[in-house]
């Protein structure tokens, strides 16, 4: 696992417009390499706010909106349409003003799917596993970048402190009892976030202050879920400077305005 890299801005809404500016200068290098890219989004009003500002960027439009594939890290357990739905958000945000393409916006399903979240997840891990190709090494694509919002608690995703998804080993779980509402959620786990090239986590106000100090410490997993966000190739900590105000001195910052 890679060692995170940290930079931190101004306040959360010049991170949101300086991780919009990063998604869009990642998928165009990426879809200029290979054609295409994938992006894991996730809930959360940084993870949105960003998504708003990847909208307002005019820049967005060199991303190739076609040829690029949409996952979840989580998902609230609520039927399609719902505003608590982290994909209501996503669509509001950004994806129902870009032309992508349906087929490849991976959504995962809620009740009204008529499927159990059981269910949910084990379909989301069948439809994760039909998109791996055999350079993926496993049962998840390689995510070009996963962005995962981060709480108070250090959890990531739906991986919420010492609860049994962090000891699952299958790519997709159901989550019951979130602390966080609403309690039933579908949730990628650690070796799924682990699969990613690029793992960015994005945190901000000092009530995530302590979490960030956690996630970037060897603290362990279970009760520190945010210290195995980590990516295959890079893992970055985007941050404000209210959250960053308790980073274990001598880490590697790129940038701090
Ligand atoms: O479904 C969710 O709630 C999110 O995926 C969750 O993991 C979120 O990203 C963090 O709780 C941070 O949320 P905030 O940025 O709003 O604090």
């Amino acid at each position: 696992m890679t060692t995170p890299n940290v930079v931190v801005h101004r306040d959360a809404d010049v991170l949101a417009k300086a991780v919009a500016a990063r998604i869009i200068t990642r998928l165009v290098d990426v879809q200029s390499a290979t054609g295409s890219a994938s992006l894991v989004l996730t809930g959360g009003s940084v993870g949105i706010a960003t998504l708003a500002a990847i909208a307002d960027t005019p820049a967005r439009d060199a991303v190739d909106w076609r040829h690029l594939d949409i996952w979840w890290g989580d998902e609230r357990f609520l039927p399609t349409g719902d505003p608590e739905r982290n994909e209501t958000g996503a669509r509001k945000a950004l994806l129902d003003h870009v032309d992508l393409d349906p087929d490849r916006v991976h959504v995962m399903r809620g009740p009204d799917s008529g499927m159990t979240a059981e269910e949910s997840a084990e379909a989301y891990a069948a439809e994760l596993r039909a998109a791996s190709r055999p350079e993926d090494h496993g049962p998840v694509p390689a995510f070009d970048v996963m962005l995962l919002g981060m709480g108070p608690d250090a959890h990531v995703a739906s991986l919420f402190p010492g609860l049994p998804a962090l000891y699952d080993t299958r790519p997709v779980v159901a989550v019951h009892g979130s602390p966080k509402p609403p309690p039933t959620r579908i949730s990628l786990t650690l070796p799924a976030i682990q699969a990613a090239r690029e793992v960015w986590v994005v945190a901000a106000g000092e009530e995530k202050s302590g979490a960030v100090r956690l996630a970037l410490s060897d603290s362990g997993p279970v009760q520190v879920p945010a210290a195995g966000a980590r990516g295959r190739g890079r893992t970055l900590f985007l941050l404000d400077r209210a959250a960053a105000t308790k980073i274990p001195p001598g880490l590697g910052r790129l940038a701090s305005p």
